[in-house]
């Protein structure tokens, strides 16, 4: 039996209000955003309830892991949070693994799709600086093919159509998205991320194909260059347009539980066209600790 440090990296999030200038400066490589730019984001995190609940969720979600890991494995593993833009980094995680005299590292990313972006910055500097001191590194790549992943999306499916008429069944859009990225990191690497989100969906729409279902992306960032489309805000309102749905349901399948950019970006920003068409807005739970979700990364963990 083994050692190994279970390093479950994330996005990471303001712990609390004076954390927020920091955090996003560190999103944008270290330059400070303008004021206007600071007090637009400072009012989402407002309108959430002041910060968001992702620091405690990320927490929650990494215990759930380390504990069912331990449950299936032969290895023996102890937990480190690394985070991509607020303290534990990435790197104080693996200086923390070094201490602990550790010299196995699986890691995984607590997203379910792959990109150049995102997955692999993190696995990069999780790699870089366990080099730095000998230390092995194995990384999940990604995860939503694992059919309790899918299962508990198709259960959330269910669960939401179970609320709408039989009869509107036809008259509603079910829109899958993820966080949109800029169009030439997409294009450059040839990357899946795109097809990995649409693949998702496919493998939802398999086992229930009821609803009319649409691929969006949202969050995207106020830069000139064009991002992935469509938009799900606009989406909303071109498909409402066209097919005068009744019901809009949206699964952010990219993100793993409640945080700015559903309980904004889905529930505030796409609920407002919604209310204004006068459809009605649904968004089922996010996968937070469920057992299926956690089962879906544990299993990946035991292929590395
Ligand atoms: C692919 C992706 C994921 C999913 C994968 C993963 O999880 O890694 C993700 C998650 C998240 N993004 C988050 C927050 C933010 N992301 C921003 C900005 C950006 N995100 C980008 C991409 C992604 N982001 C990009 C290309 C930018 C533009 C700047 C740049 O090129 O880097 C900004 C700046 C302001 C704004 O644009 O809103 C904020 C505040 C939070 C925390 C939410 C909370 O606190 O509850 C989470 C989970
Ligand atoms: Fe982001």
């Amino acid at each position: 039996m083994a050692k190994k440090a279970l390093l479950v990296m994330a996005y990471g999030t303001p712990y609390k209000e004076s954390d927020i200038l920091p955090y996003y400066t560190h999103i944008r490589h270290g330059r400070q955003p303008s004021d206007e730019a600071l007090q637009d984001l400072k009012e989402r995190y407002e309108a959430i309830g002041g910060i968001s609940p992702l620091a405690d969720t990320t927490e929650r979600q990494a215990r759930a892991l380390l504990n069912k890991l331990n449950e299936q494995s032969d290895d023996e593993y102890e937990l480190f949070i690394g985070l991509k833009h607020i303290h534990p980094f990435i790197e104080d995680a693996v200086a923390d693994i070094h201490e602990a005299g550790i010299k196995n590292i699986d890691t995984i990313v607590l997203t379910p799709h792959y990109s150049a972006f995102s997955v692999q910055t993190y696995n990069d500097r999780a790699k870089e600086e366990a080099d730095k001191y000998g230390i092995t590194v194995k990384s999940v790549i990604d995860f939503y093919r694992d059919e309790n992943f899918i299962d508990y999306w198709v259960e959330q499916v269910e669960n939401t159509l179970n609320k709408i008429d039989v009869e509107e069944h036809k008259d509603t859009a079910i829109i899958v998205s993820a966080h949109s990225l800029p169009e030439k990191l997409i294009t450059k690497n040839n990357d899946p991320y795109p097809d990995q989100l649409k693949e998702t969906m496919e493998l939802i729409r398999a086992r229930v194909n009821k609803g009319n279902y649409h691929v969006g992306w949202q969050s995207e960032g106020n830069t000139p260059d064009p991002w992935l489309g469509p938009d799900v805000q606009d989406l909303t309102e071109d498909l409402y347009n066209k097919y005068k749905y009744k019901h809009f349901v949206y699964l952010p399948l990219g993100f793993v539980c409640e945080h700015l950019e559903v309980l904004y970006d889905n529930d505030y920003e796409c609920k407002v066209v919604t209310d204004k068409v006068g459809a009605t807005y649904h968004r089922p739970p996010m996968p937070n600790t469920d057992d299926r979700f956690i089962q879906a990364m544990v299993n990946e963990i035991l292929k590395l």
